[in-house]
């Protein structure tokens, strides 16, 4: 077993998604203020949206606190469109999940750098993979506490010079999630993928419609009152894609050294620059770098020449790059508008301008 720090991404291209990868010494920590003596994060955000919804502006309610079974998984979802209940099975289960934490603290994994080891539950959606180099649980399964335990205790060790990465979107909108995998791993590092917030609201009602096609229009679930112009913030495709409000949550964990942001739109036109940045951050070698890249001009991305384990070029998957419904402009506005102040909030945050405003004027 290795103590090397841990790593979580979180993807906000459509969903969230996150890659984890943790080692290193398990603590019951408390807030980040706690470890640096520092004052705790003020939340801003949750300040902000207080005083919109006494002002009597778009309301935004409190996340649902939703089926998140551990800090490594969860039954609740990224996508818009209404979510199942958990089961009675994972609702019990949930004050026993921080020593399933520490179980897979123990058994996590690493594995020959190609094989890929992943306890990974889509949220949303039927399927889910649970694999040892290879499928232990069939996608569509459902996947219980206890499945998800043994599935664990299968995955190797962490060995010395390795990373283990873990993915699931929807820890980033998860409200546990920050304290589970803090107390699991302190030194985790988290990678998030953020692209506008508009334009992934409407990937995520793609997403949705092309698995039910009678769902209403964006425009009608986008709105809680159209005529008066009032957002539904409660949407999932709406409220995930208020970063600023998310981050709150883990800055009161982590610090923001152990925090990584990925454009999402950079991704698509420079992803060795972007991978560049996440070898830094990881303390790697760059050896993903341009050369590995070609645009591929039907799909619209960058895809892989030759990824080590193929002789063939390795492109995105059918399920992205769908071409997005044409939304009214008016209502783009209107959604432009309603996320500024929570962009500028996150720019602040992270110190960086992802520069959505730009999008707007095009
Ligand atoms: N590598 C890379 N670079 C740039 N953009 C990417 C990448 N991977 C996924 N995407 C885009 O992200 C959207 C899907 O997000 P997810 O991969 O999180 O989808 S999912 O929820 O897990 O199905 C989806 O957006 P849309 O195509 O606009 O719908 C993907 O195209």
């Amino acid at each position: 077993m290795t103590n090397t720090a841990g790593l979580a991404l979180y993807e906000f291209s459509r969903s969230v998604g996150g890659v984890q990868h943790w080692g290193g010494a398990v603590s019951a920590a408390g807030p980040l203020s706690a470890i640096t003596g520092q004052a705790p994060v003020v939340p801003f955000c949750r300040h902000f949206i207080q005083q919109r919804a006494n002002s009597g502006e778009d309301e935004i309610p409190p996340p649902p606190n939703r089926g998140s079974i551990g800090p490594l998984m969860t039954s609740g979802g990224t996508r818009s469109g209404h979510l199942p209940a958990p089961d009675s099975e994972v609702c019990a289960s949930r004050d026993r999940l921080l020593s399933g934490a520490h179980i897979l603290q123990r058994a996590a994994c690493p594995v020959p750098a190609k094989l890929i080891t992943q306890a990974v539950w889509p949220a949303g959606d039927s399927g889910h993979t649970v694999s040892r180099g290879g499928k232990i649980a069939q996608r569509g399964m459902k996947l219980t506490l206890q499945l998800y335990i043994r599935a664990r205790d299968l995955m190797p060790s962490t060995l010395e010079g390795q990373i283990t990465m873990e993915k699931t979107p929807s820890y980033f909108v998860t409200n546990d999630a920050p304290k589970r995998i803090h107390s699991m791993a302190r030194d985790t590092k988290l990678i998030i993928v953020v692209r506008n917030p508009v334009t992934r609201a409407i990937s995520d009602y793609t997403q949705t419609l092309s698995k039910r096609p009678e769902i209403p229009t964006f425009e009608v679930l986008a709105f809680k009152n159209r005529t008066l112009g009032l957002i539904d913030a409660s949407w999932s495709a709406l409220r995930i894609g208020i970063y600023a409000l998310h981050l709150e949550s883990w800055m009161q964990y982590f610090p923001l050294s152990q925090i990584h942001f990925v454009s999402g739109e950079r991704l698509i036109v420079d992803p060795a620059g972007e991978m560049a940045k996440v070898q830094d951050f990881l303390g790697l070698k760059r050896i993903v770098t341009d050369k590995h890249f070609y645009f591929n001009k039907t799909k619209g991305f960058p895809c892989l020449k030759k990824p080590e384990d193929s002789s063939a070029p390795r492109c995105l998957g059918k399920s992205k790059g769908r071409t997005h419904p044409k939304i009214d402009p008016d209502v783009i506005r209107r959604l432009h508008k309603f996320y500024k102040p929570f962009n500028m909030m996150f720019y602040q945050m992270t110190g960086q301008n992802f520069q959505w405003e730009q999008e707007e004027n095009q």
